[in-house]
């Protein structure tokens, strides 16, 4: 696998009201970064010092103003070259259907790429094998809006683990768990990690930081 190498990245929300964009400090300011495959890595700093607002912009999900994001020898220029190159974002809030059971959100990215029918059954075992090793086996078959926020966390997690990123985005991922969960997460992030991706942890929790391998830290969209 390959390092994620981030230069010189900027981004500006867009305006509203009466501020125009010069007004506007910006909420990533000339960041750059270099991950090797193998490590995990906490991004840590105060709220709002831009933590989501990088992770958003490695995974192309934002378009920065000026800076490039590479994969090794690729340049990852939009979003479709991201999840091709297997970048992956575990989003805070977790970015699941709530009327879809948990079962049928963690194959769902795994889905959209194929329309070969041996791939997708071997999506649905993935997810069963990710599901299992959050712990959610069991519930597999409830709604999301049925679990609780932890639980739900839990199958965001599982859903990133099911595509077996190259890269693996994750912000707040241990928010909303108990101490059991919490420490069952952080080493499965662990174990992607050892298996030669990148794993990129957004965290408030000192404890989840002191556990990865290095610490990179934001303030006010710089990194410090
Ligand atoms: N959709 C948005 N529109 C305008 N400004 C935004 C938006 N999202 C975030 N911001 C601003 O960008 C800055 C960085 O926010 P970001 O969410 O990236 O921080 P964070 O470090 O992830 O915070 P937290 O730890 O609270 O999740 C903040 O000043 C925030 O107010």
């Amino acid at each position: 696998m390959s390092s994620l190498e981030a230069r010189g990245l900027r981004y500006r929300y867009p305006t509203t009201g009466r501020t125009t964009v010069g007004d506007r400090a910006a909420a990533i300011d000339d960041v750059s970064m270099s991950l090797a495959p193998g490590r995990l890595v906490a991004l840590t700093g105060p709220s709002g010092s831009g933590k989501t607002t990088l992770l958003w912009l490695l995974a192309k999900l934002l378009e920065p103003e000026v800076g490039t994001v590479r994969l090794g020898d690729t340049a990852v220029t939009d979003l479709s070259t991201a999840q091709r190159v297997g970048i992956a974002l575990v989003p805070q809030g977790n970015g699941l259907a709530a009327s879809l059971t948990a079962r049928e959100n963690v194959p769902l990215p795994l889905l959209a790429r194929t329309r070969r029918r041996r791939a997708q059954a071997a999506a649905g075992e993935r997810s069963d094998t990710a599901l299992d090793a959050v712990g959610l086996r069991e519930s597999g078959g409830h709604l999301i809006e049925e679990l609780s926020g932890g639980q739900q966390q839990r199958v965001a997690i599982a859903r990133g683990l099911a595509l077996a990123p190259a890269v693996l985005l994750a912000d707040e991922p241990t928010s909303e768990l108990d101490h059991g969960n919490r420490e069952r997460v952080l080493h499965l992030l662990r174990g992607v990690a050892e298996r030669g991706a990148t794993v990129l942890m957004a965290t408030h929790d000192p404890e989840a930081a002191a556990l990865a391998d290095a610490q990179i830290a934001l303030d006010e969209g710089r990194r410090v």
